[in-house]
């Protein structure tokens, strides 16, 4: 489990995280979303153990993660722009990898050159930049790890390496409860894989969600009636939208469905729609909720 508790970062004297709370359960898979400068990369390395915070502390697995040996080894961070050694094969980097992580599946190695399809007897620097990042995929997925961390992990590449890779990394959280963290600026790219997403915005962490809640707890409703209904309509459920189309009331509001139903019901509408949301519209209303525009936040 990764537990972030009051975590401050700052450069020099410029605060680029301001006190981050946050945990990913182990078999979690969390979508780190925020627009550029947002803080990610920072927070993602502050996790890696490649930074230190300022204050508050980070614990995986109980342990603090800063110069601790034993959680790098069950942990992968592919940066934004992957390193490899100059002028070395795969297959070289390959055997550098196994001299380093004691969990290092050499027959994993092998089986994944056939679907990634690329020799691993090719120097790396020679590969484009998509399949150099498959290549970290390839070596960070071969070392087994509890963690992976994951930072822009998508760009650059096609829709079905994308794809691929998806397979691979849920594969690895359903198989051996591997735990994800993967930042991005795209909800669009990661929705289909995360079951929780955060949202960094100016070092804050503004809105933090369970995928399940967000697709059941919130509702699209329109309602009209014969009749003028009072103003205190729907005022024991959470409203994050409302607004009226001729004799049509449009309604964004939280909670359960039966419960909705029965309230509405007592009204005697003479329509009554639930709608379905996508992930955007959901994650749009939300963070009107907690003042945000999401336009202004995510691209
Ligand atoms: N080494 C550094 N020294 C000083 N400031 C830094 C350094 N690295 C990042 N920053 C600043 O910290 C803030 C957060 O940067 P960070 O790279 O964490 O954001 P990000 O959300 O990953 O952005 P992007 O999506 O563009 O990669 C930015 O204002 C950036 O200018």
């Amino acid at each position: 489990m990764i537990e972030i508790n009051q975590l401050n970062k700052k450069y020099e004297r410029t605060e680029v995280l301001n006190d981050i709370d946050l945990s990913v359960s182990e078999g979690a898979i969390y979508g780190l979303l925020g627009s550029n400068g947002a803080g990610k990369t920072t927070l993602l390395k502050i996790i890696s153990g490649l930074l230190k915070q300022n204050n508050g502390s980070v614990k995986i697995d109980n342990s603090d993660v800063f110069e601790q040996p034993n959680i790098k080894e069950e942990l992968q961070f592919i940066p934004d722009t992957p390193f490899f050694f100059p002028h070395y094969t795969i297959q070289q980097m390959g055997d550098f990898y196994q001299s380093c992580y004691s969990n290092w599946n050499q027959d994993r190695f092998y089986q994944l050159e056939k679907i990634f399809k690329i020799d691993r007897k090719e120097k790396i620097h020679t590969l484009s930049k998509g399949m150099q990042r498959q290549v970290s995929f390839w070596l960070a997925l071969s070392a087994m790890p509890s963690y992976l961390i994951l930072d822009e992990p998508f760009d650059g590449l096609d829709a079905v390496i994308r794809k691929k890779i998806k397979q691979l990394l849920i594969a690895d959280v359903a198989e051996r409860n591997m735990t994800i963290m993967i930042s991005s600026h795209n909800l669009k790219e990661v929705e289909d894989i995360c079951d929780q997403i955060g949202i960094i915005h100016q070092g804050e962490l503004i809105i933090e969600k369970s995928l399940d809640d967000l697709k059941s707890d919130v509702h699209k409703i329109q309602v009209a009636f014969s009749k003028e209904i009072d103003s205190s309509f729907l005022d024991e459920f959470t409203c994050l939208h409302k607004e009226k189309r001729g004799s049509i009331h449009l309604y964004i509001i939280k909670g359960q469905t039966f419960e909705i139903d029965q309230y509405i019901n007592k009204y005697q509408p003479i329509v009554y729609d639930r709608l379905p949301l996508t992930l955007e519209e959901v994650f749009v209303y939300e963070m009107e909720g907690v003042g945000y525009a999401i336009e202004n936040i995510l691209v």
